[in-house]
């Protein structure tokens, strides 16, 4: 793990969490589908292209997915979008916890500390991830979806970001106070670029150079230490 960088250490107020392989352990659904779809091509779907897709809205990652695959000429980003859906429909419903993820959100949520989450992720899609966790979503104080009229841009574009910082109750929060939990690197980039501090937890398969970007870097939600970041203590022995 490493050290934070002293920019906004110690003077954290604010937390925004991203979703998707943050929060919840969506993102292998995606590699799935998009693993079978590309097999009828006879084609592999690899790392390079899933670090260049996750993070991001549905369209803007089909774009990538059909151009960068060499299938755009087979099947269009809209129709992947349709091809999949049927497969991601069957599977959001079974959607779990990352490690340390309840435990994160009900500290931060007993410490009065304002919470909200920033996904690229449609509200339909959302609403069929979390519908086995509502208890512990309904302790954020806001949530900011890709479908949402204030993300014109997805992430790397810091829109979902800043709309997420703007509707906390005395937001807009000043960028250096908030701390941002992401796994993409997408999605790490779109909060340097709204000026926040961020934690990445990536999935050990993406590649290390994904890593310079972020604030600080850990393998699990459960190694987060809240004073680092100037934010209260967890009191349990973890
Ligand atoms: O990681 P999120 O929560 O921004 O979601 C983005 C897409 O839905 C999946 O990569
Ligand atoms: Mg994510």
């Amino acid at each position: 793990m490493s050290t934070p960088a002293t920019a906004g250490r110690g003077s954290i107020t604010h937390v925004i969490f991203d979703m998707d392989g943050l929060l919840l352990d969506t993102e292998k659904f995606y590699t799935e589908v998009q693993e079978i779809i590309l097999a009828r091509f006879n084609k592999t779907f690899d790392w390079s292209l899933k670090a260049k897709m996750m993070g991001r809205k549905a369209i803007e990652a089909a774009r990538i997915f059909v151009d960068e695959s060499g299938i755009s000429d087979s099947l269009s980003a809209e129709d992947f979008l349709v091809e999949r859906e049927a497969m991601l429909q069957e599977l959001f419903p079974t959607s779990e916890l990352m490690p340390g993820a309840s435990r994160l959100i009900k500290h931060l949520h007993a410490k009065n500390i304002p919470i909200c989450i920033a996904t690229g992720t449609h509200t339909r899609h959302f609403d069929l991830k979390t519908q086995r966790h509502k208890e512990l979503f309904s302790l954020m104080h806001h949530v900011v979806r890709g479908d949402d009229p204030e993300v014109k841009q997805g992430k790397p574009a810091p829109d979902g970001f800043l709309a997420a910082s703007r509707r906390f109750k005395d937001g807009p929060v000043d960028p250096q106070k908030v701390l941002v939990f992401e796994d993409a690197p997408s999605g790490v980039l779109a909060a340097k670029n709204a000026g926040m501090n961020v934690v990445m937890v990536p999935d050990p398969r993406l590649d290390i150079s994904h890593q310079d970007v972020a604030d600080q870097i850990m393998t699990s939600l459960l190694d987060f230490k809240p004073e680092e970041w100037g934010l209260p203590p967890f009191e349990d022995s973890n």
